[in-house]
């Protein structure tokens, strides 16, 4: 077993429409996820001793205080699929996570690496021709979208999944006050709103420039962002600070946030925007849509 790569890349929400409630309390969604260059990477190294096998080392600008025990969702991915590897699953490794995406902020990292996970160790055991699907459903709303890491169209709570519309080149900058912000907290607030449930948004087979994106974006919300802003206010304030940077064409919440992203048409509008709100002290990223095509991983 030689040591694999992966990346495990932000997703973002470009809209994100609350549609109906389960009676299990999860919400069903109409959401078009992308992915951002942004990226946790995992690496599995082959272990020698049974000890040694799947620990998780994690080092990263976020890696702190995350915890790197059975509850880390790298871990419970890889004790999921270890249930179903048979004797493959006794070839041991251990896994590095440089977590460089903020945590709990509503860009799935941890979702991205346990999707990431799944990867590595259905390589590792020789389970490439396993659907992962399954696996992710049971890690997480956001783990199945994050397998394949494509733009797709999300509904049910995040499990049914169908090609997004094929996206122009556009640069995207994310900006986060560094606030954690947990997901059932923002889903809870929405519910006592009482906001009405949404309709399916049509959408194009492609869009073939950035104003085009823009104009259908704008007849879509995230329906999270004023009940996620009413409690975090800061959140409200970094849209405003994306918004207010040149060149940005829409900026938005992604997921329950707090990370916020704004649209450009250029690299060098993004990169210039990134750079001035890096000053506020935020977490900023500027760059392309992510395109697992041209992934080395
Ligand atoms: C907001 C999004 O990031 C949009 O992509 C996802 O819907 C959240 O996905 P996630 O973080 O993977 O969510 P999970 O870990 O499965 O669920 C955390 C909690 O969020 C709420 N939740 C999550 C997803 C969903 N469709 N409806 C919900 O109500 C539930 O209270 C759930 O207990
Ligand atoms: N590898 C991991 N990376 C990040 N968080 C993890 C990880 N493993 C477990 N967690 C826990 O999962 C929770 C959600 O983390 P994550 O960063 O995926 O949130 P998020 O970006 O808000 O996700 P989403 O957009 O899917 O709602 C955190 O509270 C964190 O403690």
């Amino acid at each position: 077993m030689n040591t694999l790569e992966t990346f495990a890349h932000a997703k973002i929400n470009l809209f994100l429409h609350v549609t109906a409630r389960r009676p299990n309390g999860y919400h069903e969604l109409d959401s078009l996820a992308v992915f951002a260059a942004a990226a946790d990477r995992l690496r599995l190294v082959p272990a020698m001793a049974e000890s040694d096998g799947a620990r998780l080392s994690i080092s990263g600008p976020f890696g702190a205080g995350l915890e790197d025990g059975p509850g880390n969702l790298v871990s419970r991915a890889i004790d999921l699929l270890r249930n179903d590897a048979g004797a493959r699953g006794s070839r041991v490794f251990g896994i590095e996570l440089d977590k460089r995406l903020p945590v709990a902020s509503g860009i799935g990292g941890g979702s991205a690496d346990a999707a990431a996970a799944l990867r590595l160790a259905a390589t590792a055991w020789d389970m490439a021709h396993v659907d992962l699907t399954p696996y992710a459903e049971k890690l997480g709303a956001d783990v199945p979208v994050c397998l394949a890491q494509r733009p797709a169209r999300m509904q049910g709570i995040g499990e049914v999944l169908t090609p997004g519309p094929i996206m122009p080149r556009l640069s995207m900058v994310l900006a986060n006050p560094g606030i954690a912000v947990p997901t059932p907290e923002v889903f809870g607030l929405w519910k006592q709103s009482g906001a009405a449930f949404r309709d399916i948004t049509t959408l194009p087979a492609e869009w073939h420039d950035l104003t085009s994106v823009v104009d259908t974006l704008r007849h879509t919300t995230n329906d999270l962002q004023s009940v996620a802003i009413a409690r975090y206010p800061m959140i409200g304030t970094v849209i405003e600070a994306l918004g207010a940077q040149p060149g940005c064409a829409l900026a938005r919440m992604s997921g329950s946030g707090a990370t916020c992203f704004g649209l450009f048409a250029t690299r060098d509008a993004a990169e210039t925007a990134a750079f001035h709100l890096a000053r506020e002290g935020w977490w900023t990223h500027a760059g392309p849509l992510y395109d697992p095509g041209c992934d080395p991983s």
